[in-house]
């Protein structure tokens, strides 16, 4: 489905010519990306300046570089101004107001029900869901984003009608946790931890980073771990972030295998550029680490060219089901990091991608939903239509 607007996802740089950690092609380390609210100086401060910098001039950098303003902004903005890519979308008081003139952009994917399954008429359906803001609300401990009975009932139901798969930034074992479901696929790490269906031929291009394995049940699974390499030293930086954050009233790392989230929901507003300095200070002596901005977290992981975006492409391909023909992939997230899977389905003309928010944002999506319970609803429209045979 094609929508003109500009994507607001930031991409990564070119990759390097020769990955030192000797990741297979195509997972060449890249560059950190450029936006302003990423580590953009650090690389090429490492190499101009190897030497500690002062406390003061980190802060710098850190304001500099945007960090606090993204921390700031991972939240629903207060009213005003809406940014849309480089013009003033919505300028409101009225909060309602603003949302209901976001939605002519991005209407309702379930007001728009009909149209949705119009436009994928004669295709299968694949399901990505998100986890958190998308199954379970956020709430303000990580460990206690608890799936409603509900929701796991209607995702065991749209599970099977419909080859689905979980993508979350939490690590895949957690999330699985949390799901607790068995029927279906789980990509945990933003996509850099994937346990799929084992194929006769591993989907090419990525052969190097698979293994065969067994799943809970012992049945036979491929699993994908492109970053496996970074593992001892996320694990490094986890401790080191606990360790230097430990003071901090409220604040939360979160060791998720292949990154690290480093949460400041409950952190007084007043120390966020304390904890961002210190993110910050680590990364400097890591410079194949960048930082992304999610909901009140900063998530830490590899540089390396993989995103939940490239997680949807590899998971159509393990499926079998890279046939733009015949499937229709529909990605349903809340998170900065899921607007790279909404980017790739808009790039494949492919499917189509919805976003979870209550509030208007820029996106590379092309369908809203308020909340998880709108998700619910929306998943449980699905198995209706499927169940009645509409097809
Ligand atoms: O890709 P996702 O499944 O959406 O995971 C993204 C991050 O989600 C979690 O943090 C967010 O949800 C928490 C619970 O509601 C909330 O307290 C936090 O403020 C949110 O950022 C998870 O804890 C992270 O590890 C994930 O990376």
């Amino acid at each position: 489905m094609k929508q003109e607007h500009t994507s607001p996802v930031l991409t990564d740089s070119p990759p390097l010519a020769k990955s030192r950690l000797g990741i297979p092609s195509p997972l060449l380390l890249c560059s950190p990306p450029a936006p302003s609210y990423t580590s953009r100086s650090l690389s090429g401060r490492l190499l101009t300046s190897p030497q500690k910098k002062s406390m003061l001039s980190t802060l710098e950098d850190v304001r500099e570089n945007g960090w606090l303003d993204a921390m700031k902004a991972s939240s629903p903005p207060r009213k005003g101004a809406v940014r849309d890519g480089n013009s003033i979308f919505a300028m409101h008081e009225n909060a309602e107001a603003a949302y209901n003139s976001w939605k002519l952009k991005y209407p309702s994917a379930l007001s728009s029900f009909e149209q949705l399954v119009t436009f994928a008429k004669g295709k299968s359906f694949v399901l990505f869901l998100d986890y958190d803001g998308t199954l379970s609300p956020i709430v303000d401990d990580p460990d206690a984003a608890f799936m409603s009975d509900a929701m796991r009932a209607t995702v065991r139901e749209l599970v099977k009608l419909f080859p689905t798969a979980i993508i979350s930034g939490r690590s895949r074992h957690k999330v699985n946790e949390f799901v607790a479901l068995s029927e279906l696929y789980y990509a945990g790490s933003h996509g850099m931890d994937i346990m799929g269906p084992v194929r006769s031929s591993e989907p090419s291009n990525y052969s190097e980073s698979c293994v065969r394995s067994t799943d809970k049940e012992g049945k036979e699974v491929s699993l994908f771990q492109p970053a496996r390499e970074f593992i001892p030293m996320i694990e490094e930086v986890f401790k080191s972030l606990v360790e230097c954050t430990k003071e901090i009233n409220g604040v939360k790392v979160e060791n998720n295998k292949f990154c690290v989230s480093v949460h400041y929901r409950c952190v007084d507003e007043d120390s966020w550029d304390i904890i961002a300095n210190h993110v910050f200070n680590i990364l400097e002596g890591y410079p194949k680490l960048r930082v992304c901005h999610g909901r009140k977290v900063l998530e830490i992981r590899p540089i390396i060219k993989w995103d939940k975006g490239k997680a949807v492409e590899f998971l159509l391909e393990s499926l079998g089901l890279n046939d733009g023909l015949d499937v229709f992939p529909i990605y349903i997230g809340d998170d900065r990091t899921d607007e790279d899977a909404f980017k790739a389905l808009r790039e494949k003309g492919q499917g189509c991608g919805i976003l979870v928010s209550a509030y208007p944002r820029p996106s590379s999506a092309f369908y809203s939903l308020k909340d998880p319970s709108e998700v619910m609803a929306f998943l449980q429209s699905l198995v209706k239509w499927k169940m009645s045979g509409e097809l």
